[in-house]
């Protein structure tokens, strides 16, 4: 049955805010579960997605740490898929007591996601993405001279491994989460991007790369013909002058005038940028489609149109 449907793309500080031990972010996770239940209590159909850049690089990290022959190290798809595996689970968990504590009556589950991208994509070329724990430059350095790996400083806050991001072209299990959307389940997929995959001669390989979630959440928003994609990060608003004295949020925009921003700068790469060209694409890609970028404590006023930054076509 069709309802208002929204995709909730949920960022680094949803799942992560300090340590990365198992509990914490449980922890962290249990308290995003508690704004995530108040749209869910608007008797929205809901579909999670989130992040895993730190997730996945510690991932790989403990991979490269502890292997041997007998602990062999999985590769970066296998990587993505336990991330999936791992948060998945820790968001079930939160999603499942919430759903108890109010009595709803729904089920919460959560799907491994393949997303299809093309391996000839250029991005193979120029790895992007950062991943895993920040290192000094003296020891990103250190690191690219002895090991086949790239560093690339993250926003003022230190470096970081870079791999690949290609662009999402399809999402392998998108009829299912579209079915189980619409029977009121509420369904997390597409973590971390969604694990890459190619096919081919009818088998489906896996990618050593990361695809960004905020590309992937709108692959999927249209596919399962969503009516909003809200993109949950740390701030509330997009700004323009972001971090000057001369910052300005923006309430409701345009895309044209989005563009227009985008084209001047004022989105940094990596971080803000890729939520605006998802925001874009998801506005232009069918009249009435909103998205909404916002924190995670305003995600219900911005819902209502009382926070946030609100794009539309
Ligand atoms: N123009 C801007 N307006 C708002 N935030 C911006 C802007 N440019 C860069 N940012 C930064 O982008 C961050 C969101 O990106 P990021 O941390 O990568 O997201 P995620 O929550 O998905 O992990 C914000 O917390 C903010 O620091
Ligand atoms: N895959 C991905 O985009 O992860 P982050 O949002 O954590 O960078």
């Amino acid at each position: 049955m069709r309802g208002k449907r929204i995709v909730i793309a949920l960022g680094g500080n949803a799942i992560q805010s300090g340590s990365a031990t198992a509990i914490a972010q449980q922890k962290a996770l249990n308290q995003t579960a508690e704004q995530l239940i108040e749209i869910i209590k608007q008797g929205y159909q809901v579909a999670i997605t989130h992040g895993n850049g730190p997730q996945v690089g510690n991932i790989l990290l403990q991979q490269i740490q502890s292997d041997s022959e007998q602990t062999p190290a999985m590769p970066l798809d296998t990587c993505g898929a336990m991330s999936q595996g791992m948060i998945g689970y820790w968001l079930e968990n939160a999603l499942d007591e919430q759903l108890q504590k109010e009595g709803l009556n729904k089920e919460v589950a959560s799907i491994v996601t393949r997303v299809e991208v093309d391996p000839t994509d250029e991005a193979f070329r120029h790895p992007t993405k950062p991943i895993g724990p920040f290192y000094s430059e003296e020891e990103a350095k250190k690191q690219m001279q002895t090991d086949d790996v790239q560093f690339r400083e993250d926003a003022g806050r230190g470096f970081r491994k870079v791999v690949p991001s290609p662009q999402p072209v399809s999402i392998l299990e998108h009829a299912v989460i579209k079915t189980m959307v619409n029977n009121d389940t509420v369904v997390i997929s597409t973590g971390g991007g969604g694990v890459p995959v190619y096919r081919q001669d009818n088998k489906i390989f896996g990618l050593e790369a990361v695809i960004d979630k905020d590309f992937a959440s709108e692959t999927l928003a249209e596919l399962i013909q969503a009516d909003t994609l809200m993109i949950l990060t740390e701030v509330e608003h997009v700004y323009t002058n972001y971090n000057s004295p001369q910052q300005q949020a923006l309430h409701e925009v345009g895309v044209e005038a989005l563009k227009r921003f985008a084209e001047e700068g004022q989105f940094a790469a990596g971080s803000m940028l890729p939520k605006i060209r998802a925001a874009i694409a998801f506005a232009e890609s069918k009249l009435g489609r909103k998205c909404i970028i916002t924190s995670l404590n305003k995600a219900l006023e911005a819902i209502e149109g009382r926070a946030g930054t609100i794009v539309k076509a």
